[in-house]
């Protein structure tokens, strides 16, 4: 498959050196790394077994990749206002889009832009930094979920699911790929915001009685505004303790959001934050918790 991917960084990275490993024909957009990758390769430090790719097709423009089979979204969501210059050039018929960006929006953002048939979501449970340039660290699992944008036969996601089996990533699909997303926001939006405001990593949140109390309060307001939003099945309030369970085995890990604050970047608010609360306002669900927590961010970062 030709596959290009776009936000090359700690995801992007990741997953593209896995599928290349497996002998798929991947083309990394490059912006800070291009220099590193192009002369020495692209460097993958990995709880899975470290491998480098000596040799890897990296670009500065997508207009040097051209149209492909597979455009994988690797920005960070407040990137999304440039899916127009950066995608345009990757798209012909029949091309694919799967993102596997956090939180609410990215895929109806796309399929205005492209067609609503061509978008695929993913939800990524991975655990990856970045390093030096040509470097990437991953640090957890590396779990993918892909759902179908609009409901259609599940052939082509099950195709896609082999593939990243295929390159060693535990993948799966859904039929609910609302719900999907919605379950992966029950731990962004705590651990997310509460590490980037407090600039503390997950272990130190739940270490205290006081800020654990806090983050099963804002889980059970995110369930609150998922089960509002129709989906197949409701998510359930003990999901609140797996994804504590889960969160208590990362140990000193800093979610992406906290290291984009301490590096003085931009914050995911709107997809991890706004929308989702927007959905809930939407169907009459309040979260006053996680309306604390987005003003917060925005109030620390503005
Ligand atoms: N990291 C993780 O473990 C997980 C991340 N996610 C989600 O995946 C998404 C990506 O996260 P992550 O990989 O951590 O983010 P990174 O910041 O590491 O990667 C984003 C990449 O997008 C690139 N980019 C941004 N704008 C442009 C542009 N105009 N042209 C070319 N490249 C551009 C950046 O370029 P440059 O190289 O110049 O910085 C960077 O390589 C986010 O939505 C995140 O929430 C989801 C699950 C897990
Ligand atoms: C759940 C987790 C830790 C795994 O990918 C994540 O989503 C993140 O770091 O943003």
């Amino acid at each position: 498959m030709r596959i290009a991917i776009v936000g090359a960084g700690a995801l992007g990275l990741y997953y593209g050196a896995l599928l290349q490993r497996s002998g798929e024909d991947v083309h990394f957009l490059l912006r800070r790394d291009y220099e590193a990758i192009a002369g020495n390769g692209l460097k993958v430090f990995s709880i899975n077994g470290d491998f480098t790719l000596p040799h890897v097709k990296g670009y500065r423009a997508p207009e040097e990749i051209g149209p492909m089979d597979l455009v994988l979204v690797g920005l960070k969501t407040f990137a999304n206002s440039r899916y127009e210059e950066l995608i345009r050039p990757l798209v012909e018929e029949g091309t694919q889009i799967l993102t596997l960006q956090n939180g609410l929006g990215n895929e109806e953002a796309l399929a205005t832009l492209f067609g609503a048939e061509r978008i695929i979501g993913g939800v990524a449970f991975l655990c990856s930094n970045r390093g030096e340039p040509g470097e990437v660290h991953h640090l957890g699992a590396g779990r993918i979920i892909l759902g179908e944008f609009l409901p259609r036969d599940t052939g082509r996601i099950e195709e896609l699911a082999a593939m990243f089996r295929q390159a060693g990533v535990d993948c799966r699909t859904t039929d609910d790929l609302k719900r999907a997303r919605w379950e992966k926001l029950v731990w962004n939006i705590p651990f997310n915001g509460l590490c980037a405001l407090l600039q503390q990593p997950v272990n130190l949140i739940l270490a205290r009685d006081v800020s654990r109390k806090l983050v099963r309060g804002i889980m059970l307001e995110v369930i609150a505004g998922a089960n509002a939003q129709g989906l197949a099945t409701f998510i359930a309030d003990g999901y609140v303790d797996d994804m504590l369970e889960f969160t208590d085995a990362m140990g000193e890990y800093k979610p992406s959001m906290e290291i984009d604050r301490e590096e003085g970047r931009p914050l995911e608010i709107a997809a991890i934050f706004r929308t989702p609360l927007a959905y809930g306002a939407r169907e009459g669900i309040a979260m006053p918790r996680v309306e604390m927590l987005a003003t917060l961010l925005e109030q620390a970062t503005g």
